[in-house]
């Protein structure tokens, strides 16, 4: 998967723990088809000198859980599955790529799935699941929480 200018980016906004891995960018492809992208710099790194897998796995959840949100009519939604592997090292100086799909809607869960790319490999492939919270209370999850 390579970057696509031509998609509607938008920057999630940068607030918690977000706001330490960002700035994240997402974007709706298709109506249940999403992408979410992140440049990789020395903060990214574990003591390997690669990437850290949970900033992988974060931009995972994010391009999964933004997309849940986006085709579920905004309505805010958590975490409860996550599964993912680790195909190969993400390096510094790329840019990290992520490309969801919700694969189902059920009334009260979306199951996702998702593939990350770096340098022109993908690097991590994830699925997960996706509870609508009975609440739209403030406080309740939003497309900007992970
Ligand atoms: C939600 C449920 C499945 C329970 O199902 P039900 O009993 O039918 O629940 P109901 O629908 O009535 O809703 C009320 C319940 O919802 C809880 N809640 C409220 N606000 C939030 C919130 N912001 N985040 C998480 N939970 C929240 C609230 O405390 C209350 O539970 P309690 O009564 O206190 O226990 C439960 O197993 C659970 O909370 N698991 C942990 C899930 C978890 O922590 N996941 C990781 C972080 S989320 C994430 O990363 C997703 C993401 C990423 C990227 C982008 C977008 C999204």
């Amino acid at each position: 998967m390579e970057f696509d200018p031509a998609l509607p980016w938008r920057e999630i906004r940068g607030t918690g723990f977000n706001a330490h891995i960002g700035p994240v960018r997402f974007a709706e492809i298709a109506p249940t088809r999403f992408a979410a992208a992140l440049e990789l710099g020395e903060h990214h790194l574990n003591q390997g000198g690669v990437c850290h897998g949970g900033v992988l796995m974060t931009l995972a959840d994010v391009a999964m859980g933004a997309g849940s949100f986006a085709a579920g009519g905004e309505h805010p939604c958590a975490t409860i599955a996550f599964d993912a592997q680790f195909l190969a090292a993400a390096k510094q100086g790329t840019l990290l790529l992520a490309e969801s799909r919700q694969l189902r809607r059920v009334r009260e869960l979306s199951f996702m799935d998702c593939a990350l790319w770096s340098g022109g490999r993908q690097v991590m492939q994830a699925s997960g699941i996706w509870k609508y919270l009975a609440s739209r209370a403030p406080g309740a999850a939003t497309m900007s929480d992970g």
